[in-house]
């Protein structure tokens, strides 16, 4: 199967309690997927268990037809699979430029030096950052933050970037800026599969949308019928 992802089964308990299900997702070679859910649904550890920070989870993660099981995060990070964190994770003692940087340098191959510093520059000017090069982390405002974490996610030249709820708290003229930026991204054929609460922002992106209740999966397909389901409505609205 020609699938960029490829999740069969996959559970994830927390002692007793039971985060994730059985759950079965693919993600199709730049596709955009929206993932959507109520608070404490399993979205972030879906997330979690596919980029290698919960290893310990059952089932199978397929990345372009290879297993993931094993490998640690840069290891998966290496072979092209990018995630953002709900909350942007700079280092702090870096300018903006050398935190694009620096990953670059532990990329295989390594790039070098000014190579990395070229593409980095490059990310950052994709993101609107190129005046903030040499800024650090603490003088950036809440959006610029999140564009650093997208230009350091999109720097691998990543096949499939998750998209961990970089809009939250954004507001609407900024939100716009960074649907732009995913809208960029995608076009350049990188997956993305986008966990957002913003429901204007992830029904004009996604081609297809999961909704997630309770550690499973409830249903899939083209956004406007899902969420028009009454399982979907009841999940949000409680009834
Ligand atoms: N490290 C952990 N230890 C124990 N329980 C956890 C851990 N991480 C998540 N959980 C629990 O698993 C459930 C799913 O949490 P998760 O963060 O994946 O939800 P979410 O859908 O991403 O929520 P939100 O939209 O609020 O970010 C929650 O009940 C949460 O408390």
């Amino acid at each position: 199967m020609n699938a960029v992802l490829d999740v069969r089964g996959l559970g994830k308990t927390f002692g007793g309690f039971t985060a994730l299900n059985g759950i079965a997702l693919t993600v199709a070679p730049g596709e955009r997927l929206g993932l959507v859910g109520p608070n404490g649904s399993g979205k972030s550890t879906f997330v979690n268990c596919i980029a290698g920070d919960f290893p310990d989870h059952a089932g199978v993660v397929l990345f372009r037809n290879r297993p993931l099981a094993g490998l640690k995060p840069h290891e998966r990070a290496r072979l092209g699979l990018s995630r953002t964190f709900q909350l942007p994770r700079p280092f702090r003692s870096l300018t903006v430029l050398e935190n694009v940087t620096v990953p670059l340098r532990f990329s295989v191959p390594p790039l070098p030096v000014a190579d990395a510093r070229a593409r980095a520059r490059a990310c950052l000017e994709r993101v609107g950052l190129q005046d903030k090069a040499h800024s650090h982390p603490h003088s950036l405002t809440q959006v610029d933050l999140r564009k650093l974490e997208l230009a350091r996610a999109l720097a691998p030249e990543p096949a499939l970037l998750i998209a961990d709820e970089v809009m939250a708290g954004l507001s609407h003229s900024e939100v716009d800026q960074i649907l732009d930026l995913l809208f960029a991204l995608n076009g350049d054929g990188t997956a993305v599969i986008m966990i957002e609460h913003v429901m204007r922002a992830i029904t004009a992106f996604s081609q297809r949308l999961a909704v997630f209740v309770a550690g499973r999966k409830i249903v899939e397909g083209d956004p406007q019928t899902v969420l028009a389901t009454p399982e979907v409505e009841a999940a949000y609205l409680g009834t």
